[in-house]
């Protein structure tokens, strides 16, 4: 086990030069900040997956801390690459996101500030003089060509079609405008008939949903702006997998439950969605391939995938 030493440690910093709220400018801050707690490495990525191989080296060459400065898409490379080759937490680096992305929605899971000045200062105080770290589960999706971590959320269904069609509009602001336009295009492409997904659960319950299968490792789901976006609720990082399945898309009111859980509205009412917490597994059968996203990106279509929690699986400092 390494434990964090006092200061300085190494620290790797990973940045993500494209993310939609970074600039040369912000990095230079966070940068002169992390200097005075680190002996700091910095490291840019070059294009999708470039986090995820510097994160593994970074590893491999035993630096105590790597930061990500970027969106929740390169958290999620990170982390794959930290946690990569069997290494546990207690192995791989101390973590810590600083925001740079439109939502942020791990780091702020954590309880740090969406403002990266602030969130910096929180994790170079944790950094500090009586460094402080957590360690949090990861979910684990596995399946069709796909053996990946996620940090915050996996879905298959609706949700992840949206996600789809927000990332296809492409502008990063307004993000709620642009989550109420997806759920009406989607309404009405598809209108309220789902597809049938089988879902079963490690308490050896099975399930079927209409359309819609949201797994959390941590809650919120999302935020719109400021407001989180609360599916299941009671989902935390020191727990296993929350789900939340819909489970009936016939009907109009069903479709406008949808549509209001989405956009963060309501909670699920129990009779057109259902809830289960501190699940170990989750498996899910689509009678027909539907939309995946993984920690809010869109990564194709699946029929059939494997949720698994993966308990303290990564120490991090915020
Ligand atoms: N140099 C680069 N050029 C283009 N894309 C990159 C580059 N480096 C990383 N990426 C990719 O950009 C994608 C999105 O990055 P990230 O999540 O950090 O920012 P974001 O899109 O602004 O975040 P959010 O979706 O929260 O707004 C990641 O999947 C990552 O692989």
């Amino acid at each position: 086990m390494r434990d964090l030493k006092a200061a300085p440690q190494r620290g790797l910093l990973i940045v993500n030069p494209k993310a939609s709220t970074g600039s040369r400018r912000r990095t230079r801050w966070v940068v002169k900040k992390l200097d005075t707690v680190l002996d700091l490495t910095v490291e840019k990525t070059d294009g999708r997956g470039h986090g995820e191989e510097l994160a593994r080296r970074g590893a491999d060459a035993g630096y105590d801390v790597v930061l990500s400065l970027g969106g929740d898409g390169t958290v999620n490379e990170v982390v794959n690459g930290l946690v990569a080759d069997g290494r546990t937490a207690e192995e791989a680096p101390v973590f810590a996101p600083i925001p740079a992305g439109s939502t942020n929605v791990f780091a702020r899971a954590l309880g740090l500030p969406w403002d990266r000045r602030r969130a910096s200062t929180a994790i170079v105080s944790a950094l500090s003089d009586t460094p402080r770290t957590r360690t949090v589960s990861l979910g684990r999706a596995q399946g069709e060509g796909i053996d990946r971590l996620f940090t915050f959320c996996a879905g298959l269904g609706w949700d992840a079609s949206i996600i789809q069609k927000v990332e296809s509009y492409r502008k990063k602001r307004n993000l709620g405008a642009h989550y109420a336009r997806a759920v009406m295009a989607e309404l009405t492409e598809h209108g309220v008939e789902g597809d049938s997904i089988k879902v079963a659960l490690s308490t050896g319950e099975e399930v079927e949903s209409m359309g819609m299968v949201v797994v959390q490792n941590c809650a919120p789901w999302t935020y719109l702006g400021a407001l989180p976006v609360n599916l299941n609720a009671r989902a935390s990082f020191n727990a296993g997998l929350d789900v939340l399945i819909l489970r009936k898309l016939g009907l109009s009111d069903a479709a406008l439950t949808a549509a209001s859980l989405l956009v963060g509205r309501d909670g699920p009412d129990g009779k057109h969605a259902v809830t289960h917490h501190d699940l170990s597994r989750i498996r899910l059968r689509a009678s027909l391939s539907q939309a995946f996203q993984l920690d809010g990106d869109y990564l194709g279509e699946r029929t059939e995938l494997e949720l698994s929690s993966v308990p303290k699986a990564l120490r991090v400092a915020c």
